[in-house]
């Protein structure tokens, strides 16, 4: 697809980073871009097993609920997943589903069969264990792919939305949850950001996506997307695991959105070859 106003980075391997001069392009750009992985998935698997997150993310699929999307996709194969949920009631204005809810899913024509929300009448610690039981079995039929490189789920597309602390999915600085290997789903009890109990997806499911995207905008973006892309960055302003920065598709690619303020700190780099900490982009 043409961008005509989109300045893009262009990477020598899988990752690619995206600039726009304003919101509204953002979820036109990031429309088109899901409904050609959600084309290709169906052709290739037969099912489009896409993860959603909360966070401005939702108000940028708006375009994708318009003409023509809403009449040319092939709804019926697609299958919804969050990559985290807050540990509230699904009416509740923290939730991520109600925010998916109310913001895409009540504007498209997905099956309710299909929508895999995580479950909001258990212990964090059993809708955790819940929602990768479900997963496994998914896995197992095939309706999620499987990584060829480890026995991960390979979800088609992750979409994600990166937190001023540079936070993804609920995956926090520094917290031990960024260390799991084996688990697919985990739950914290002591999210740095309210509600303090969450359910998340662990880096390895993350990194097993065929795509991920990951949004971020606004000002005080600028500073994590910085730690998240630059190289030999040290000091109290970068934390040693930093979630953005541990996003690396093993065998997918990950596509940044960003607008112009959240870009600012890359913006700064230009002139020259930057090194950055996966590949080395053309600036
Ligand atoms: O807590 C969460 O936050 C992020 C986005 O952070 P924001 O500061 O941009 O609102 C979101 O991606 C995640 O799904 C959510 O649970």
């Amino acid at each position: 697809m043409e961008r005509e106003s989109a300045t893009t980075y262009e990477p020598k391997r899988n990752s690619e980073i995206r600039v726009f001069e304003s919101l509204d392009e953002i979820s036109t750009d990031l429309a088109e871009y899901i409904s050609q992985i959600s084309e290709i998935s169906v052709k290739e698997r037969g099912y489009f097993a896409i993860a959603l997150s909360g966070g401005p993310l939702v108000s940028f699929l708006r375009k994708l609920c318009e003409a023509p999307y809403n009449k040319t996709l092939d709804w019926s194969k697609w299958y919804i997943f969050w990559s985290d949920e807050r540990a509230v009631a699904k009416n509740h204005a923290e939730s991520n589903y109600k925010l998916t809810k109310e913001g895409f899913l009540a504007k498209v024509p997905i099956l309710n069969g299909h929508v895999y929300s995580i479950n909001d009448n258990a212990t964090v610690e059993d809708a955790a264990k819940d929602y990768e039981f479900v997963i496994r079995q998914l896995v197992k039929v095939r309706t999620i792919g499987v990584s060829e490189s480890n026995d991960c789920p390979k979800f088609d597309l992750i979409l994600l939305d990166m937190g001023a602390d540079g936070h993804v999915a609920s995956l926090f600085p520094n917290h031990p949850a960024l260390e799991l290997k084996d688990d697919w789903v985990t739950y914290i009890t002591d999210s740095p950001q309210p509600p303090p109990e969450r359910i998340t997806f662990t880096l390895p499911v993350i990194n097993s996506a065929s795509n991920i995207a990951i949004v971020a905008t606004g000002d005080d973006k600028a500073k994590a997307m910085h730690l998240a892309v630059f190289d030999g960055i040290e000091g109290p302003e970068a934390p040693a695991l930093l979630p953005a920065r541990m996003v690396k598709p093993t065998d997918g690619k990950l596509v940044w959105f960003l607008d112009k303020a959240a870009a600012s700190s890359l913006e700064a780099e230009k002139g020259g070859n930057a090194s950055y900490e996966h590949h080395e982009y053309l600036l």
